[in-house]
């Protein structure tokens, strides 16, 4: 399988992606329902009173990003989760002494060693950084290191962004004679990465550089800049000014935006002005004067013993990730949301003569790729009016006699098919740039089919559908909760559980297939089959259709 995914940014931000698909060798406020159902259900269960909590909890643990796996989609997921959460509670900052002391006691009686944590911290700066500024848009990355720890996360950082593609320069005027300092050179050195005279720097970075990383000071920074940092962080004040953002490289701070108080700020108002700003372990004080769009948490590594010592509030890191966005999140511009595709191509010798063995095919090769609910597919129902409306269902079932998804016999969906059989379904794989639309006729499921699919499920889900009078208007979810709670006590010894007779299955059987395949310059290849009579039996047409 080949997995190439590469994503692109565009001036605004933050979105357009090039997505190199994976492939296979082969409201109103009020929600009263515009059209009532006709009610299937036998009134008694409903009247119960007041449990608030435990749902609630269950909802929490559901929701934390340490539960989810970790594929770029779900990484994805989680941060927006995680950001959400972190925003939503307050992040402790420490002071400069507290930091320092964290510092000690991580490398004293916690036995991690200097190059343990400023390996794990250029890594989070790295991957914090690519997380931001992607690839195609930002390539060329000046890293000023000073002479401290904060300097050799900028080592350790530039080497990683090399390895994720980036080509970095860096610019380290004062060196340490240290061995670990020397080795993260020579690291650098034996992948080729320029390392740049102070000189040499052009007075305005923007022509040369796409991203200006500040590893100049962290924690330990005291005073008024000595040379020639001085220089160095006027060249990045300066650059600050240039108010088009998109007209010159952003700056990434290291944990302090270099020039700055460490707990006061930027005392003066005249300092560097960061993008972004890479807090390690926890954000320090003057973080909290930090105005740039992008503000990330990296520094993976922090146990209990310190959390619990210093009353650290620390966000949840998403999946796998080093960083986690902490802060606002920046608003996106949505009209620059853009991905370009590029997909093997989709021909008409290539696809099968039957569009069931052609979706087969494809669904198979998204539970392959590991997409997360390639079933999951919404449903477009219309009612006599014509009033169209869709939902996502979950395929439960595909052969040539149709598809097959469960459902409440009393729902909107269920009232407008019983007045129009006609419906859709669209199936969207966006990690593989498929798209799948099919179209046909509905009916109920046997009772039997039915019957064997509800006792199939898991206890809880079975309770749930007969709980729910789907698409009616409830007062407040501890009605839902009371009802469960004593259907639970009902059924606690294990006995079968009858399925409601409101609740069943649907078969769309289909007259109309299309194959999307995502391509460049939106010249998708589109493939619809039709039905065509022939010779007294019905077959299969296809048809390219225009992007
Ligand atoms: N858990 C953690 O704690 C982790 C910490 N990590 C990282 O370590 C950073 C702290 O590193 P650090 O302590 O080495 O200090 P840092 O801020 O880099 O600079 C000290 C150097 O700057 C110099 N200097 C100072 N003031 C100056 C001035 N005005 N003008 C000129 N020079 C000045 C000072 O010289 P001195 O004044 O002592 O002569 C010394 O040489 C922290 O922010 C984070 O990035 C991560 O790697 C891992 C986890
Ligand atoms: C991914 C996903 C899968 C869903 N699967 C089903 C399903 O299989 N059956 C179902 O009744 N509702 C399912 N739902 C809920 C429906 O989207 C919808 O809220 C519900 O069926 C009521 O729709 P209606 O009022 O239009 O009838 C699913 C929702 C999502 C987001
Ligand atoms: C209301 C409802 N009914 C049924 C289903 C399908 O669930 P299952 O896979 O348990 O049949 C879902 C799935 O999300 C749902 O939300
Ligand atoms: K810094």
């Amino acid at each position: 399988m080949l997995t190439a995914a590469c994503k692109f940014r565009n001036k605004s931000g933050l979105a357009s992606t090039t997505r190199v698909m994976p492939f296979f060798l082969s409201t109103s406020a009020t929600v009263t329902p515009l059209c009532p159902p006709p009610s299937p259900y036998p009134s008694p269960h409903f009247r119960l009173p007041y449990l608030p909590r435990r749902g609630l909890a269950f909802l929490a643990a559901a929701a934390s990003p340490r539960t989810l796996p970790p594929t770029p989609r779900q990484a994805m997921a989680s941060l927006a989760t995680s950001t959400a959460a972190a925003a939503a509670a307050e992040v402790t900052h420490l002071s400069q002494r507290d930091a320092a002391d964290i510092d000690e006691q991580l490398m004293g009686p916690l036995g991690f060693s200097v190059d343990q944590l400023m390996e794990l911290a250029g890594l989070s700066v790295a991957t914090a950084v690519a997380e931001v500024y992607k690839l195609s848009e930002h390539t060329r990355v000046l890293i000023i290191c000073g002479p401290g720890n904060n300097g050799g996360d900028g080592l350790v950082a530039a080497r990683h962004l090399y390895h994720f593609g980036y080509k970095p320069f860096v610019c380290y005027p004062k060196r340490t004679a240290k061995p670990l300092y020397s080795g993260l050179v020579t690291q650098l050195e034996s992948l080729a990465i320029p390392f740049v005279p102070v000189e040499d720097l052009p007075q305005d970075l923007s022509g040369q550089y796409d991203i200006v990383i500040d590893a100049m000071f962290g924690f330990s920074f005291h005073g008024a800049p000595r040379p020639p940092f001085d220089d160095l962080i006027q060249m990045l004040v300066s650059l600050s000014v240039i108010g088009d953002s998109a007209k010159r490289p952003p700056i990434v701070s290291v944990d302090i935006p270099s020039g700055w108080h460490v707990e006061e700020g930027d005392v003066s108002g005249g300092g560097i002005k960061p993008d972004m700003l890479v807090s390690l372990t926890a954000p320090k004080l003057c973080a909290k004067k930090f105005t740039g769009p992008h503000h990330f948490l990296g520094g993976r590594f922090v146990p209990p013993p310190i959390s619990s010592k210093y009353g650290l509030e620390l966000p949840p890191y998403p999946g796998t990730s080093m960083c986690v966005r902490i802060g606002k999140v920046p608003s996106v511009d949505i009209s620059s949301l853009r991905e370009n595709y590029i997909s093997p191509e989709l021909l008409e010798t290539q696809v099968m003569p039957n569009p069931f063995d052609q979706f087969r095919t494809w669904f198979d090769e998204a539970v392959t790729a590991g997409l997360r609910e390639p079933n999951a597919m919404a449903l477009t129902t219309v009612n006599k009016a014509g009033k169209p409306s869709s939902r996502m269902v979950l395929l439960k079932g595909v052969d040539k006699q149709g598809f097959v998804w469960y459902t409440n016999y009393g729902s909107q969906k269920a009232h407008d098919l019983s007045e129009n059989s006609n419906a859709a379904l669209l199936f969207y794989w966006n990690e593989m740039n498929r798209q799948v639309r099919v179209e046909g006729s509905v009916q109920k499921v046997s009772e039997e089919e039915s019957e064997k699919y509800f006792h199939s499920r898991p206890r809880g889900s079975q309770l749930g559908a007969i709980v729910s009078k789907q698409s009616t208007v409830i007062s407040g979810r501890e009605v839902l909760q009371q009802a469960y709670k004593e259907l639970e006590q009902k059924y606690s010894d294990g006995s079968f559980i009858p399925k409601p007779d409101y609740w069943g299955g649907y078969r769309l059987t289909p007259n109309l297939f299309e194959f999307w395949q995502g391509q460049q310059s939106r010249l998708h290849d589109r493939l619809q089959y039709s039905q065509r009579e022939l010779g007294g039996s019905t077959e299969w047409h296809i048809q390219r259709l225009s992007p």
